[in-house]
């Protein structure tokens, strides 16, 4: 069985094609790092280490790469793989549409009605069906009824922890144990072979804002808060005991608003919450603040981890001054190696923080929870004794 993922990086090379190799899959990762691309093809396999205590290591086997540029071997790729999958980052998923497109339409042309599921591996609600559009946008007219039949795009909710890596080996991968793939099982189409380790549900929507609302907000609460407090890495940020309440704080607030919203069982949240707090202060992992905070203008788009569950929460006439927090200090992060984070700052300067409340996060001007963002960034400095509004 044929494997075709796109994006060689941390969650490409340490989850997706992991699982995939290991349920038979041989994968053929595409990609733009030319060095990832020969060493991949001059040694077919790397190690994979577990950040558990004896250190398990696997081999990711039978693997290959073409890099992004050969356009018609991605193309021919594509056309003969059982699945596609991508770990990009969801807007860089615009980047590589038409070449699936290409993909699809020479093996429709062909005559291969074998059904191919197209899985976007990113932090996202509803990424494969953002693929699924931005790819038959390239299809051509005569491919499009066909394409809709027998090529699925099922959305997705990935979850391992894979920090960057300081390995002078460039293929290995460190990566937490935990591991959770579930997909959307009403999208998928009849002869699919599996994965061994995904899950699937009819619908994905609470598993996702599950997922997004508590390892993504809860993630993104330690890197902003860690940030403006100095801290270098998340497992610092959860041994600070007043910075891991305030992450706690912020999940109480989106698990009151899951619970809530999807009658869950309140005490089995609770739980969930703290086996996913227990992660980030995995010992054996050192996860930088400026990874998971990476991407700003992302994380406070309308339908992400910060904006999308303190808009939800405040329909609900919940609680949110501690979600709102986070969104101040997320407005602060200004990490210079970070694109997003010089952007945003540079518009917060020229363009001021109602602008950057309308337009990246979508929020109108009359919206309450507009003015109460305005007014915990006029707040400014959301250190130490300020957070939560205490
Ligand atoms: N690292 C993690 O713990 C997790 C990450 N994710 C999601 O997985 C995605 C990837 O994240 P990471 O692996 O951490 O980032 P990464 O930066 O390590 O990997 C992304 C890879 O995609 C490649 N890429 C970007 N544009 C490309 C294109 N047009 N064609 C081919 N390759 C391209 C980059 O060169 C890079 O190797 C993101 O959407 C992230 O939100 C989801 C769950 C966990
Ligand atoms: O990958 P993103 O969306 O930039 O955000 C980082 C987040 O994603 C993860 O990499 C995996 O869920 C987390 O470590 C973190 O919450």
């Amino acid at each position: 069985m044929k494997a075709v993922h796109f994006g060689a990086g941390n969650i490409g090379r340490g989850f997706i094609a992991l699982l995939l190799s290991h349920s038979g899959y041989d994968v053929t990762f595409v990609a733009r790092n030319e060095k990832q691309v020969a060493l991949l093809k001059q040694r077919s396999q790397y190690a994979v280490t577990l950040a558990n205590e004896a250190k398990d290591t696997v081999l990711v086997q039978y693997a290959n790469a073409i890099s992004v540029s050969n356009e018609r071997a991605v193309a021919e790729a594509v056309a003969a793989a059982d699945i596609v999958t991508t770990a990009v980052g969801v807007n860089s998923l615009k980047q590589i549409a038409e070449s699936i497109a290409r993909g699809i339409t020479l093996r429709l042309r062909d005559g291969d009605d074998r059904p191919l599921h197209i899985i976007a591996c990113e932090n996202a609600i509803g990424g494969s069906s953002l693929l699924k559009k931005k790819v038959f946008a390239y299809l051509p007219e005569d491919c499009r009824a066909a394409a809709a039949g027998r090529i699925a795009f099922p959305d997705t909710a990935v979850d391992r922890i894979v920090p960057l890596q300081q390995h002078d080996d460039p293929l290995k991968v460190t990566v937490e144990p935990y591991y959770e793939w579930i997909v959307e099982s009403s999208a998928m189409l009849d002869g699919f072979d599996g994965v061994e380790g995904m899950k699937y549900v009819e619908s994905l929507k609470p598993y996702i804002e599950r997922k997004l609302f508590t390892v993504n907000t809860g993630h993104a609460a330690a890197a902003y808060h860690g940030y403006l407090n100095g801290c270098e890495t998340i497992q610092d940020v959860m041994e600070d005991p007043v910075l891991k309440k305030e992450v706690s704080n912020v999940l109480l607030e989106t698990g009151s608003l899951l619970t809530a919203k999807y009658h869950w069982d309140e005490l089995k949240h609770r739980k969930y919450i703290h086996q996913m707090m227990s992660r980030f202060m995995n010992p054996r992992l050192s996860d930088k603040v400026v990874r998971v905070g990476r991407s700003p203008l992302r994380k406070l788009s309308l339908h992400d981890r910060l904006i999308r569950p303190t808009l939800q929460a405040h329909e609900l006439g919940m609680e949110t001054r501690h979600l709102t927090a986070v969104i101040a200090a997320a407005l602060q992060f200004d990490y210079e190696e970070d694109q997003e984070a010089v952007e945003l700052q540079s518009i917060l300067r020229t363009e001021g923080i109602h602008h950057v409340i309308q337009q990246v996060m979508g929020i109108s001007p009359q919206h309450p929870v507009h003015r109460q963002i305005a007014s915990r960034y006029g707040e400014r400095e959301i250190r130490r004794l300020k957070i939560g509004g205490e």
